[in-house]
């Protein structure tokens, strides 16, 4: 998470109903009191190494090093950082180890072709972008045009942007495949988007339509959360983001379920909108803020059902645009476990291509499992870190490849075209499955 919390700790006398929910989800009263003995997590920009007695000395402290997680240090909860050069100047990051540990489960490799499906502030996505390093692409997206331009300032401040695209655009619904070099997007007229016009390099400045067009639709959703318009809005690219050089139509390319398991993305990461109720600094806010606000915004059943239904609906889309064989990581900073495992019970159910798999790195992690096996759980007592769940599936060649097959095989049943069947089979390049169900639908349509 981005350094945004408030520098006062304290450790809250919990109300009755927060203490009652906390009993109903199975969570530890006592983690909201270690808070103030967790330590403040910092990464350091790779290369900025050999800075660390700098960083000591301005900081006032020593750094220690995070022995199970590579570039995050500790230092004592009570040290501001937001006010240092080192900060400032882009050296070091704000960030929870957890949240590291989320960003390493996914094993970005060089060249990999990232989505990060709620990506603001973007503390995730820095790290992502750090550790693909001047390969492949990175792609942002976010519901909330503010939060999204905090990320798109911290891309800037810490010169990451260049293979990056961010997207204000509702994650439930977004359907953009990376830009892969090597594949010919079909062009396609997107809302009389489909003229010629060409992207040039990334301007802050936009055209007077670009910006008439911003306000009607900020007008239009009235607020921030509001918006679920298809369309999504391109807020950002970099130089080497793939998207310069491109038409309108190819950029907006809206791809079905099979173009995405052949040309998605290799990772995905979906770092869920939750209850926020394992981040201690968090629910420590609730002392400024009041603690009747924590009624509407954590405990109320309406909202939590609402966040249960868009937790499940993110993670499908996120696995939609994920390509036969690539990883997914979901985790929320949620400890409940509706929010976590029972999503992720009801995505396995719905999603046979899905398998849940471990993080070999997790050996080594101080976290403890899920309810589930293969899932992970931080928390202040645990892992002296913020509350994190973490789960990692891998979508499975053949089991995708089946259920397109199955699709189409109900589609074939209604339109009696066998031959539709065979050439998803064929996309796909399994022959052998391919054969089967061509014969089954020529004998069935
Ligand atoms: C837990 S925060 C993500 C934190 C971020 N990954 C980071 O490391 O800084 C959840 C984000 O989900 C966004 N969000 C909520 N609903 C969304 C939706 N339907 N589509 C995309 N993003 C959504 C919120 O605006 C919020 O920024």
């Amino acid at each position: 998470m981005a350094d945004s919390t408030p520098e006062q700790s304290s450790t809250p006398p919990l109300p009755r109903a927060f203490l009652d929910f906390l009993e109903e989800n199975g969570i530890d009263p006592s983690i909201y009191v270690k808070g103030d003995a967790i330590p403040r997590y910092i990464r350091l920009k790779p290369g900025c190494e050999n800075l660390v007695p700098e960083i000591e000395t301005e900081l006032g402290c020593e750094l220690e090093r995070v022995d199970w997680l590579p570039g995050f240090y500790a230092v004592p909860p009570h040290i501001k950082i937001a006010s240092s050069e080192a900060y400032k100047s882009g050296k070091i990051y704000g960030m929870d180890a957890a949240s590291g540990a989320a960003v390493l489960a996914l094993d970005v490799s060089e060249g990999d072709h990232v989505l990060d499906l709620c990506a603001a502030p973007g503390a995730k996505l820095c790290m992502l972008s750090d550790l693909l390093g001047n390969s492949g692409s990175l792609t942002g997206v976010d519901v909330s045009r503010d939060r999204l331009a905090a990320c798109r300032t911290m891309l800037r401040k810490y010169t990451l942007g260049d293979h990056c695209r961010l997207f204000i655009a509702d994650g439930t619904s977004f359907s953009l495949l990376p830009l892969r070099p090597s594949v010919n997007v079909k062009s396609c007229v997107i809302n009389g988007a489909g003229v010629a016009s060409i992207f040039g390099e990334w301007t802050s400045k936009r055209s007077y339509k670009d910006r008439k067009n911003a306000v009607k639709l900020k007008n239009s959703i009235g607020s921030q959360l509001a918006l679920v318009t298809s369309e999504p809005e391109l807020f950002f690219y970099g130089k080497n983001s793939g998207v310069v050089g491109l038409q309108r139509s190819e950029l907006f390319f809206v791809a079905d379920n099979a173009e995405a398991s052949n040309f998605g993305y290799d990772k995905v990461l979906v770092d869920a909108e939750c209850t926020h109720d394992g981040s201690v600094k968090h629910i420590q806010k609730f002392e400024y803020w009041g603690w009747k606000t924590l009624d509407h915004r954590v405990l109320d059943a309406k909202r939590t059902n609402s966040l249960l239904h868009l937790q499940l609906q993110l993670l499908t889309n996120g696995f939609r645009l994920l390509k036969a064989g690539g990883t997914l990581v979901y985790s929320t900073c949620s400890l409940t476990f509706a929010q976590n495992e029972d999503v992720v019970e009801q995505f396995l159910k719905e999603n046979h291509s899905a398998e849940l798999q471990g993080v070999d790195a997790a050996k080594n992690w101080p976290c403890r499992s899920g309810r589930i096996p293969h899932t992970l759980r931080f928390d202040p007592n645990t892992s002296q870190t913020s509350g994190l769940f973490v789960a990692k599936f891998i979508k499975t060649d053949v089991g995708w490849s089946l259920v397109t097959c199955m699709n189409s095989f109900q589609e074939c049943k209604r339109d009696e075209s066998a031959r539709k069947v065979h050439m998803h089979c064929l996309n796909f390049g399994n022959l052998s499955v391919s054969l089967l169900f061509f014969r089954i639908s020529l004998w069935h349509c």
